[in-house]
């Protein structure tokens, strides 16, 4: 019977004709079938009868796998490599042996072998073998170029493990993320678009125990209903027409990290319920199949509508709502946040201008009051569409804030701003006066005096 994925298999011997192969063994016959068996299909195959020709060859030129016998006179093949590895070798390393020993394979692995073949051996699973090995050194290459790819193309990449802001209200957002940072509880992050909810879970993410492991967003807003559950928790070959091969599920993608779930309340009913189940007990059953997987994953969930609505409106479930909305994080709209504003428009102008090679832009006196008087409520995605605009066009499209409607607007007294100030304060925080006066920045009293004022 032939192996499966068979060098017949014209996709997979392809891929061979882009690799370099260096053989090493001390034995001709055994030698002289590897390279005449792998000729034909790599790009190039040399060959080496002991250590000193293998290291000489490695020095004078670069190759994708080496095949490494493990019996060499002298020196034991891997003892060998154990040393070339700390000379910052990198070519992978496929362990030919006749003698596959529990010891051995262990010291295989911890001198970074990829793989083993035991002798006595067929061409197709010597061809096997190097094909795996190649495919292995792509996705690595490929993950690698993708990451910085995307670090280069996203706009905000560099900023977005770090929530920013000196504003009080980022402070204490701050504050809790770090009290909460590794707990397996749920976090539930509401707020305006725009306002940062995405950050401020990568924020939580990057600090915590978790941070070396992947972070998966997920918006359930932009997945189709009917997709949501197979992207969430993979599926079985066959499990809906065209699903030709079984595929693992993001969450399951996610292991030992953070799953970023915005948009929660766009959850069909049954992927509702699946998350349940997930958040209750780790598990994770993928679509069409009867086996469940158990995870270890932090849930980081959003919504920019209240959940609580969606709820009372029988759209979202309310025992789901009851798990998640156990650690509750609201983030301010960016026009509650001070001179937060003016922190990150420097930051998005020094950021962007350097990634479009446009020359930078100083925020004068004019641009800087209009971005303070204005509500931003598209908020720090609006921020950095604008500052982008600005450095394209040269300076600052105030018009587009109103500026020109503020600017022709009568001059209001200031007892009227004052009452129109704390009016919407206590708006935002449903009548809350010590949250309200909290905010202001002045005291409970004031806030009772000016209303007692008012008749309120
Ligand atoms: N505190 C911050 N510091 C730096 N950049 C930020 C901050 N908050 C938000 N941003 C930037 O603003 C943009 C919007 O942020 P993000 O996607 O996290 O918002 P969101 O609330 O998740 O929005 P939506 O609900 O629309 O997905 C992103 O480009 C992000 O990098």
């Amino acid at each position: 019977m032939e192996e499966a994925g068979t060098p017949h298999d014209s996709l997979l011997t392809a891929s061979l004709t882009q690799v370099s192969v260096l053989v090493v063994d001390d034995e001709p016959g055994m030698r002289n079938f590897l390279v005449k068996t792998l000729t034909p299909h790599c790009r190039a195959v040399a060959e080496a009868s002991n250590a000193e020709e293998a290291a000489a060859q490695l020095a004078a030129q670069h190759f994708d796998i080496m095949l490494l016998d493990n019996m060499m006179p002298g020196q034991k093949g891997l003892d060998w490599l154990a040393e070339q590895r700390t000379t910052g070798g990198v070519t992978d390393v496929i362990m030919v042996t006749a003698y596959a020993d529990l010891e051995t394979a262990i010291q295989a692995m911890r001198a970074g072998v990829s793989d083993f073949i035991l002798k006595p051996f067929r061409t197709n699973q010597l061809l096997n073998a190097v094909c795996r090995c190649q495919q292995t050194a792509m996705l690595r290459r490929e993950n690698r170029l993708l990451r910085r790819e995307l670090e280069q193309c996203d706009l905000g990449a560099r900023h977005r493990d770090r929530l920013l802001g000196g504003s009080p209200e980022i402070e204490e957002i701050r504050t809790t993320l770090e009290r909460v940072k590794d707990v397996t509880t749920p976090l539930l992050i509401t707020g305006a678009s725009g306002t940062g909810k995405e950050v401020a879970a990568r924020h939580l993410h990057a600090a915590s125990k978790r941070a070396d492991r992947p972070f998966v967003p997920v918006n359930c807003a932009t997945i189709p209903a009917e997709m949501i559950e197979l992207e969430l928790f993979g599926h079985a070959a066959g499990a809906y027409p065209g699903a030709a091969a079984a595929r693992e599920g993001l969450l399951a993608s996610a292991q030992g990290g953070t799953v970023f779930i915005d948009e929660v309340a766009d959850l069909s009913g049954p992927a509702q319920m699946a998350l349940l189940r997930v958040l209750e007990d780790g598990l994770v059953r993928p679509v069409g199949t009867e086996r469940s997987l158990q995870l270890d994953i932090r849930f980081v969930l959003a919504s920019a509508r209240s959940l609580r609505q969606e709820v009372a409106e029988g759209r979202f479930r309310p025992d789901l709502f009851f798990r998640i909305d156990v650690l509750n994080l609201q983030m301010p709209p960016l026009a509650h946040r001070g001179t937060d504003v003016l922190e990150l428009a420097a930051l998005f102008l020094d950021d962007l201008s350097h990634r479009l090679g446009l020359p930078g832009l100083e925020i004068d006196a004019a641009a800087r009051a209009a971005m303070l008087r204005y509500d931003w409520p598209g908020n720090i995605r609006e921020l950095r569409n604008f500052i982008e605009r600005a450095l394209i066009f040269g300076g600052f499209p105030l018009e587009t804030l109103g500026g020109e409607q503020i600017a022709r607007a009568a001059i209001a007294p200031l007892d009227q701003v004052e009452r129109r100030e704390i009016l919407r304060a206590l708006d935002a925080v449903d009548g809350n006066r010590t949250e309200a006066a909290r905010r202001l920045g002045v005291s409970r009293k004031t806030i009772d005096r000016k209303c007692a004022a008012w008749g309120l």
